[in-house]
């Protein structure tokens, strides 16, 4: 039987540090080439590809003859601004090899929280992947620090999946897949062979970071297929090193770990919602207006709303909070926090006495809102 990635016809692959660097000894060209005969075999059965590749880092701290990773923030940058050259060097050369174009786009989550600069590396994407071109996608690391970091190239895959409304995401790394434990520490530990992107249990089998060079581990790839599913993207968690795998997944064949999206995709305005990884602020809500959100597919209006949370002015995207401070929701909000705070627990029928004017009737309209 064949899975459902047998018809993906636009395709995000992310390829870890590990696998690239053949465990940090230099960039493996050998893999890289055989990856992009696979990707040019893809792209002849039409199917659209972009890859996201991490290394950066690794590669440069080779380049730089450093034999430990270094702790300080500027030296993770500098050894990413090195080692990013080799990275698509290696790519371009394998591509042109293969008569194929390729780009090299390096976004940070800034590029993807601002709805222009979201809406422009949407179109300069789509852009790029319909004259042919293969993007080869990497983090900004040399601008970024903690704050606005995507953080990690498995949630970075997923934001690319999602901007694309890719049918898949697959993410080739050094296991054959996601097993019930770590298999480095538990050598009974069994493979996932299919599961639904999403579930919770998942998260608890996948604790834990990755190796030295990378830095997510299984975690960040569970959750990014969690995200990757909100826009109808199935995740496939497979190892790198297997022979054909690019083409063999995307014939259908099961091998690795299947993580399932199996939710109605969301629309892509209410996606990059979802997606923003840091909401302006935080609204609370009592049990009564989290039911209306969640079960009846309300707005939120003032009354439900309990605590509010940060600096954030009208229009800018919050997280809307269940009372014991889980995010239920985000949305983009009608009043600033400050006339937010003045409005809580107040009826509709009571803004406009209370702040002298009256914006909207309700707090965050449900065309607005996503709940997560
Ligand atoms: N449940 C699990 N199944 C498989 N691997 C796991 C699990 N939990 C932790 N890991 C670890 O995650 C590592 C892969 O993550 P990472 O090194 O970040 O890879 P990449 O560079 O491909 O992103 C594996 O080598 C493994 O040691
Ligand atoms: N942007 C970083 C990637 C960091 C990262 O997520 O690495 P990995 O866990 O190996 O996918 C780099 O190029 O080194």
């Amino acid at each position: 039987m064949t899975t459902p990635l047998a018809q993906a016809r636009r395709v995000v692959v992310k390829i870890g540090s590990t696998l690239l660097t053949n465990t940090g000894a230099g960039l493996d060209r050998e893999a890289i080439a055989d990856w992009v005969r696979q990707i040019a075999e893809l792209r002849a059965r039409n199917i659209e590809v972009v890859v996201v590749s991490s290394g950066a880092i690794a590669e440069g701290l080779k380049r730089l003859g450093w034999t430990k990773r270094p702790h300080a923030v500027n030296e993770l940058q500098a050894a990413a601004a090195v080692g990013q050259m080799g990275l698509v060097q290696v790519w371009e050369s394998c591509f042109s090899e293969r008569g194929l174009r390729t780009a090299q786009v390096l976004l940070t989550n800034s590029d993807l929280a601002d709805r222009n600069r979201y809406l422009n590396a949407r179109t300069t994407l789509r852009t790029l992947v319909s004259l042919g071109v293969v993007p080869v996608i990497n983090e900004n690391d040399t601008v970024v620090v903690d704050e606005i970091r995507v953080g990690d190239n498995d949630t970075l895959g997923a934001l690319v999946a999602n901007l694309l409304e890719a049918d898949a995401l697959v993410i080739l790394t050094d296991q054959q897949g996601l097993y019930s434990a770590d298999p480095r520490k538990d050598p009974a530990a069994t493979l996932v062979s299919r599961a639904r992107a999403g579930d919770p249990h998942l998260e608890t089998i996948a604790g834990g970071t990755g190796s030295h060079l990378g830095s997510g581990g299984m975690i960040t790839k569970v959750l990014a297929a969690k995200r990757a599913g909100r826009s109808g993207a199935h995740t496939a968690i497979v190892s790198g090193r297997e022979p054909d795998v690019l083409s063999r997944v995307l014939a259908g064949e099961p091998i690795g770990t299947l993580l399932e999206a199996e939710r109605e995709p969301i629309a892509a305005r209410k996606q990059w919602l979802a997606d923003h990884m840091k909401p302006a602020g935080r609204i609370t809500l009592d049990a009564g207006a989290v039911k209306a959100l969640t079960h009846d597919g309300k707005s939120l209006l003032s009354i439900g709303a309990t605590a509010v949370d940060g600096h954030f002015g009208r229009g800018e995207v919050v997280s809307v909070c269940a009372p014991d401070g889980r995010e239920i929701a985000r949305g983009l909000v009608n009043y600033g926090a400050a006339d937010t705070a003045r409005i809580l627990r107040k009826p509709t029928a009571e803004i406009e006495a209370v702040l002298g004017y009256l914006a909207e009737p309700e707090l965050i309209h449900r065309d607005n809102l996503v709940v997560l």
